[in-house]
């Protein structure tokens, strides 16, 4: 046996035509049929099961049918035709099963068993023509808004023709513990739609109707919940219903995509966490864990390298090995490696068409380099490769963010990569005591942020971090940060809603999402900050207000903020350590490098300082009408 995938047309963009050809090409097996998305539709009913069928989709579910039981005579009689209307459209369109929601209408009456009899009856009215009815406690149902609630009218409805819709939306976002699932018998759930949620304190029907998204991309504990499922022996359609403002608004194939991709992680998860379920996937490598970041390569040429060579010198780095057959050059520094790209073929070469000097490829140490690429083709994500020159190796490759693409290297034959492709230059003598990539940071629109969360999470072994909301002087600017439990690889994404801040400009004169900066680790930021000083490093220079509030706000020595002013040194603290920063200033456009030290166990990212480090950059941007210190 195995699990079939749907998706409601109500959670992508489009019309319905559009919406059919992006679910199907995405690789559903089915659909859920939203209503409204049919009423505005020209077609017949009959024509559009038919054009549905034959876009290899089954038509798995009509849905919903509003305030259909409790209520007093009148109104039951005319919410009975209603249905049978209903029946109509279903049986021409080909799908035999309804989704009844709980009703919110306001002279709906209360009582287990008269809704229970309401259900028998239309149950014999479903049967007669073939067709089953599905249950569903909406979390605002006036009598009925929890999924015990529901199960015990269908239970008492007592009819073979009428079951139970879970959705684990109204399940987890009142807090009902998905373990009460265990007590439904597998055969008496028709279907069950899955939808995550950011943990928000809101009502819970706007945020149902706005803020749903995709498993995994928001805080809801999907996974136990489809866990429960799986364990009562459940073996219908797993179905995704997202109402989302940003989907409504974004492209059908790339959110449909992100559906099928976040189906594939949770039933990956749901497998490994409940062994007996039978979920039909094939077998695909667990996520990923990520050793440390390998390398960054920027694509850079011309006056581009020539700045780009001189501000890692000043910082610390020097070149350490050039490629044998390429324009290519590697430049180290305790365990960092960057490498600068000037070829004019290939990967690089495009990259630095289409945006100059930036970063084209981000190399990552992993156990398995074959094991990662396995695990993202299955989820989706594209593969890549190019023809390799003389003396190069074949390393498994992905494109990542905007086009650009991820490297895996793992402790075989890889490992060797430096040595085999790359002609040692002789060591340097003097670095700035930087060790390691701590984190990379990638900015793109607040739009694309959900979708390279799930992207990221889906892959690797990642957690999300609560979103945070950055001022910059001109407008919002949420930033998103994952890491793996051990801080071995961390990347935060930064979502620009208008192109005026600082991320948003970025993205706008770049051409798209790509990394904007990389923060490199030090074990002791003053003795760094001195060597970038000594060797001309261009630091951003904070505000002397800056300062006068951190004086206040922390316990520091006069000596220490002395020093910390003099050599731009940010600063936050909280219970578990201490976090300092220093900037370069900006290159080749808005990059820029960050140099960071951890101390205790800080693992946040000094969120408080980026308003004001965003100013301090931006005092670069606009020459005219900004004071200067
Ligand atoms: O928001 C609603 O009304 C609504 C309708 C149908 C559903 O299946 C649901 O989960 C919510
Ligand atoms: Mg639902």
């Amino acid at each position: 046996m195995s699990l079939k995938t749907s998706i409601a047309t109500v959670s992508i963009s489009g019309n319905l035509e559009e919406k059919i050809e992006a679910i199907a090409a995405a690789g559903f097996d089915g659909i859920e049929i939203f209503e409204q998305d049919f009423i505005a539709d020209i077609r017949s009913p009959r024509a559009v099961g038919d054009r549905i069928r034959a876009a290899g989709l089954e038509v798995m579910l009509f849905q919903p049918f509003r305030d259909f039981e409790g209520l007093p005579q009148t109104l039951r009689a005319k919410a009975f035709d209603r249905m049978e209307r209903k029946f109509d459209v279903m049986q021409d369109l080909g799908c035999d099963l309804v989704l009844v929601c709980s009703s919110a209408h306001p002279e709906a009456l209360g009582g287990i068993n008269r809704a229970a009899a309401d259900f028998a009856e239309v149950g014999d009215r479903a049967a007669a023509r073939g067709l089953r009815i599905g249950y569903e406690a909406l979390a605002w149902g006036k009598h009925v808004n929890d999924h015990r609630d529901a199960w015990e009218v269908v239970r008492r409805a007592d009819h073979p023709n009428v079951g139970l819709i879970l959705d684990s939306f109204h399940t987890l976002a009142r807090g009902i513990d998905p373990e009460t699932i265990l007590r439904i018998p597998g055969d008496k759930i028709f279907f069950v739609q899955l939808a995550d949620a950011p943990h928000i304190d809101m009502d819970l029907l706007y945020l149902s109707r706005h803020f749903r998204n995709m498993p995994g991309e928001g805080d809801l504990a999907v996974t136990d919940f489809m866990r429960a499922v799986m364990a009562t022996g459940y073996g219908g359609p797993i179905s995704l219903e997202i109402f989302n403002d940003q989907f409504r608004g974004g492209s059908p194939g790339s959110i449909a995509k992100d559906g099928h991709r976040s189906l594939i992680a949770l039933l990956d998860d749901v497998r490994r966490a409940e062994p007996e379920a039978t979920t039909g996937l094939p077998d695909l490598p667990r996520h990923v864990p990520v050793k440390d970041t390998a390398f960054i390569e920027f694509a850079a040429r011309g006056d581009g390298l020539a700045d780009l060579e001189k501000l890692l010198q000043s910082l610390g780095f020097y070149q350490a090995a050039r490629h044998v057959s390429k324009q290519v050059t590697l430049w180290r520094q305790g365990g960092i490696r960057i490498v600068l790209n000037a070829e004019t073929t290939g990967h690089a070469a495009t990259a630095w068409n289409v945006r100059g000097t930036s970063v084209c490829d981000i190399g990552l140490s992993v156990a398995s380099a074959e094991d990662t690429v396995t695990r993202a083709e299955a989820l989706g994500a594209k593969p890549f490769t190019q023809p390799l020159g003389p003396g190069e190796m074949p390393i498994p490759a992905i494109r990542g963010l905007g086009g650009s693409v991820m490297h895996f290297i793992d402790d075989g034959s890889l490992a060797d990569v430096w040595n085999v492709e790359f002609q040692p230059s002789p060591l340097a003598t003097t670095d700035a005591g930087l060790t390691r990539i701590d984190h990379i940071a990638q900015t793109m629109t607040y739009d694309e942020m959900l979708s390279w969360s799930l992207f990221y999470t889906s892959l690797f072994e990642m957690q999300k971090a609560p979103m945070v909301d950055v001022i910059d002087p001109d407008g919002l600017v949420r930033s998103l940060a994952l890491a793996t439990d051990n801080g071995s690889f961390r990347i935060t994404l930064n979502g620009a809603e208008t192109h005026r801040t600082l991320a948003g400009s970025f993205l706008a004169e770049g051409l798209g999402a790509t990394v904007q900066h990389i923060a490199l680790a030090t074990d002791d930021i003053f003795t760094t900050a001195a060597a970038l000083r000594a060797a001309g490093c261009p630091v951003l220079s904070m505000s002397p207000n800056y300062f006068d509030d951190l004086a206040a706000r922390f316990d520091i020595t006069t000596e220490m903020m002395a020093r910390m002013r003099k050599e731009n040194i940010l600063y936050d603290a909280d219970d578990t350590g201490e976090f300092f920063q220093l900037y370069t200033q900006p290159f080749a456009g808005q990059m820029f490098f960050e140099i960071v030290e951890r101390r205790g166990g800080y693992t946040g990212y000094g969120a408080p300082n980026a308003p004001f480090r965003i100013a301090a950059q931006k005092r670069f941007q606009k020459p005219k009408g900004m004071p200067t210190a």
